[in-house]
């Protein structure tokens, strides 16, 4: 199995290297040359297998041979310890026809676990093997950077350097990220947004001296094994509900577009899914494309779901590519014409090929804190924003009323309890392990929004 660049102009690489290299050298993301093909027989056969090993069937014809079976299954079986749900990703019902996957079962009460938990075993087995040792740079709007550090904290081949934007996550995000005491993770607050965020770290990818000099390394959704750890839940969900022989429609909670794009993999793997629904809050650049053909990003505004406060979605990217026709220079183009002008507008074609796929909606705060609270009234379950919107995008979005539909919970609302309570009166708990978060001391740098001194940062901070 080769990966190879949305831009067309990096070197095509295996698993092993596409996972440690991170961005590709000329600025694209690493996707499979081929996606490989399940059988219906064969995504039969899942039905009634542990978590563990239909993560074991679903990715290990994009491994190559990075892995001997035996040692895959090994760090599979140790990414998931870590979860004291059986299922790990369990089902539950909250209407005739409809479902929320709880993604929230992790160390960190977010989804971002699911595949960070296998990157740092994947990680720590191949750099172990290698004898050598890396510098991982992520950004965050709050969970990929508590879920990174959580996974990483303390292991002797990497060092992790978190950036979010600085006032603009939870505080029970903030302080996952900054009360651990292990020397090799830290947390940056950065004077900007996500997208300022996820921009330095580009853009650290495209200096190649300090790439080079640091041995960097992505942890974000440029990293092909996240994308791939998170297709898995797709087929867990889908089978359950009675897939090959039944088509399952997802509505997923959306940012950075890597957990839709996973489900967007699923399909293209074989799995009959039927519609993606792309859920946005306020920063609703997708669903506005989607709408009008035009990707325009018009700067992000706070909102009570942090995560989603997204406007440059990195992963759209990977999709782009498919709609171009795996063309590099169009893709490279239409990323050129965003940078300088903040907007493309994408070919008749590919929108239309945008919207046979996928579905989107839009919900903002008080449609949120409004579902939330029936929910609560109706169900008894207490939700987060972003699942929330999920939800209501759901309702919005669905195709065919007869086709089961799966809400991704993406995270659990004890991460935004200020918000959930204002919304429902319940103020979620923290798990008992967690309890003490609020006494933990604090570690964290406030930085500018510049390179040049992130860069220095990062080269003192390293171990
Ligand atoms: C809780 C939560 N929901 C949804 C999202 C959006 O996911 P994605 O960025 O993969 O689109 C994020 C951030 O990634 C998140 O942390
Ligand atoms: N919502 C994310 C943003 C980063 O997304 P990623 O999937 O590219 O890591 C977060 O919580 O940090």
């Amino acid at each position: 199995m080769r990966y190879i660049s949305t831009r067309g102009q990096a070197p095509a690489l295996d698993f092993e290297a596409a996972m440690l290299t991170g961005l590709a050298r000329d600025g694209g993301l690493y996707v499979p040359e081929q996606v490989p093909h399940m059988a219906p027989a064969e995504i039969a056969a899942l039905a009634g297998l542990s978590y563990e090993e239909v993560a074991f069937r679903v990715m290990r014809p994009f491994i190559g041979d990075c892995f001997t079976d035996s040692a895959f299954r090994e760090i599979i079986a140790r990414a998931y310890a870590s979860f004291p749900h059986p299922a790990r990703c369990p089902l539950v019902q909250i209407g005739p026809n409809d479902w929320i996957m709880e993604l929230h079962h992790g160390p960190t009460l977010a989804f971002k676990d699911v595949a960070m938990q296998l990157i740092g075993q994947m990680f720590q087995a191949v750099l172990g093997r290698r004898g050598e040792r890396v510098t991982i740079v992520g950004a965050t709007s709050g969970d990929t950077g508590s879920a990174a550090i959580e996974a990483f904290r303390g292991l002797d081949t990497v060092d992790v350097v978190i950036l979010y934007p600085h006032g603009r996550v939870s505080e029970v995000q903030r302080r996952q990220m900054t009360t651990p005491v292990e020397g090799n993770v830290h947390a940056l607050a950065v004077e900007g947004t996500f997208d300022d965020c996820q921009a330095l770290v580009k853009a650290m990818f495209n200096d190649f001296a300090f790439r080079d000099e640091v041995g960097l390394a992505a942890v974000n959704s440029i990293n092909w094994a996240r994308v791939l750890a998170q297709a898995v839940y797709y087929f867990t969900a889908a089978v359950s509900l009675g897939a090959p022989g039944r088509r399952v429609s997802f509505s997923v909670p959306t940012g950075n577009f890597g957990d839709i794009f996973a489900g967007h993999i699923a399909r293209r793997m074989g799995l009959p899914v039927d519609t993606l629904v792309i859920a946005t809050n306020e920063n609703d650049i997708l669903h506005r494309t989607l709408e009008s053909g035009v990707y325009e990003s018009r700067g992000v505004v706070a909102t009570i779901a942090p995560s989603m406060d997204i406007q440059v979605s990195s992963n759209f990217e990977r999709l782009l590519f498919e709609l171009y026709g795996e063309d590099g220079a169009s893709v490279t183009a239409a990323m050129d014409e965003l940078k300088a002008t903040g907007r493309f507008a994408l070919p008749q074609g590919a929108v239309a090929q945008l919207r046979e796929g996928f579905a989107s909606a839009r919900s903002d705060k008080d449609t949120t804190m409004a579902l939330i609270a029936r929910m609560h009234r109706d169900t008894g379950l207490v939700l987060d924003p972003h699942t929330a919107i999920g939800v209501v995008a759901a309702d919005r979005a669905r195709g065919e009323a007869e086709v089961p539909m799966v809400t991704l919970g993406t995270a659990h609302a004890a991460k935004f309890p200020d918000a959930v309570e204002a919304a429902c009166g319940v103020r979620p708990a923290l798990p008992a392990r967690m309890a003490d978060l609020y006494e933990r001391p604090e570690r964290v740098s406030v930085v500018p929004n510049d390179l040049e001194r992130i860069e220095a940062v990062v080269r003192e901070r390293r171990q």
